[in-house]
């Protein structure tokens, strides 16, 4: 993996500020994934080498997830971490925390729905989070068919509202809110700001985001497999992300960013796919500003 660390580090010596902030999928990428409603926890290992990297990055660490950060303060047991939580609509970064009002949501018609959705299949389990719903159908293939047909005839009877679809779930949320908003919104904050994000995800949720950073020129590192991602690097499972990131740790503590070799760029896709990404990405962030001007920051 170290041999091409240096070159994904890499820094045009005309833009020594581009460097890295790394953004950290949770479910599936950091922690493995657990059967049924059982919780994952961080181990004090992956805590400490969580702690180091944040260190060597001067605080450009956070986790952008699709839970609350209320949840995710539960799995890392305390509130220190920079978070993006359900998808960027709570930010809590350098210790402040910023939640958006959602006015677009029709929240009560959603709420009553979805409720009466996860009634009508049996094996499928509702979780509340506020402004966002998950159905989950874990191991059960007839829910989970009977799900997907449910959900896409429901979403669109519910103004401002848009569904996710996840691994083995499907998410209730406000329009326009992606983990690709979520990056968005970090880097416009320090100590993100004017930094290469390199995401690290796993689910269909994270698509949003692989795009996203590679229209900024970052780095997107899908863990598992999949038949079609817009990741540019490959890691098979969650023990892989953490020897990866004790590579990074290593090569950040060895190299000034100055000294690193600029001239050989991690390019795995052809031009012409690139330029649709960029395409997508201008459609979906004007689309997600015109929203936004209708949310209250
Ligand atoms: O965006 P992430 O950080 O990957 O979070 C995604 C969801 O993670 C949780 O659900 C998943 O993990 C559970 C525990 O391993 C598992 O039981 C479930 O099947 C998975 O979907 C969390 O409960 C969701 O709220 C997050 O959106």
């Amino acid at each position: 993996m170290t041999f091409a660390m240096h070159a994904l580090l890499a820094t045009p010596e005309d833009r020594p500020e581009m460097r890295p902030a790394i953004l950290l999928d949770i479910d599936g990428t950091l922690l493995g994934a657990v059967k049924g409603s059982r919780e994952p926890c961080a181990d004090k290992k992956l805590l400490a080498l969580l702690m180091e990297l944040r260190q060597a990055l001067d605080g450009a660490l956070a986790f952008v997830s699709g839970r609350s950060i209320e949840d995710i303060d539960c799995l890392f047991g305390n509130t220190d971490w920079n978070v993006a939580g359900l998808y960027g609509m709570e930010i809590r970064c350098g210790g402040r925390l910023r939640r958006l009002a959602i006015p677009i949501v029709d929240r009560p018609r959603m709420r009553a729905a979805v409720t009466e959705l996860a009634l009508k299949i049996p094996g499928v389990i509702l979780q509340d989070k506020g402004i966002m719903m998950t159905l989950h159908a874990h191991d059960d293939d007839a829910a989970w068919m009977e799900l997907l047909l449910q959900a896409s005839l429901l979403a669109p009877a519910l103004p401002g509202c848009d569904i996710q679809l996840r691994d083995r779930a499907i998410e209730f949320r406000p329009l326009g809110i992606t983990k690709a908003y979520a990056i968005e919104r970090l880097l416009r904050l320090a100590p993100f700001a004017d930094r290469k994000p390199w995401y690290f995800g796993d689910d269909h949720s994270d698509e949003a985001a692989f795009a996203h950073v590679r229209s900024l020129s970052g780095n997107a590192i899908l863990t598992g497999s999949r038949a079609a991602s817009w990741a540019t690097q490959h890691l098979a499972e969650p023990a892989e992300v953490r020897g990866y990131l004790c590579d990074l740790l290593g090569t950040l503590r060895r190299s000034a960013p100055a000294k690193l070799h600029p001239d050989k760029p991690y390019v795995c896709v052809p031009s012409d796919q690139m330029n649709f990404i960029a395409d997508v990405m201008v459609h979906t962030s004007s689309y997600e500003e015109r929203d936004l001007e209708r949310l209250s920051l």
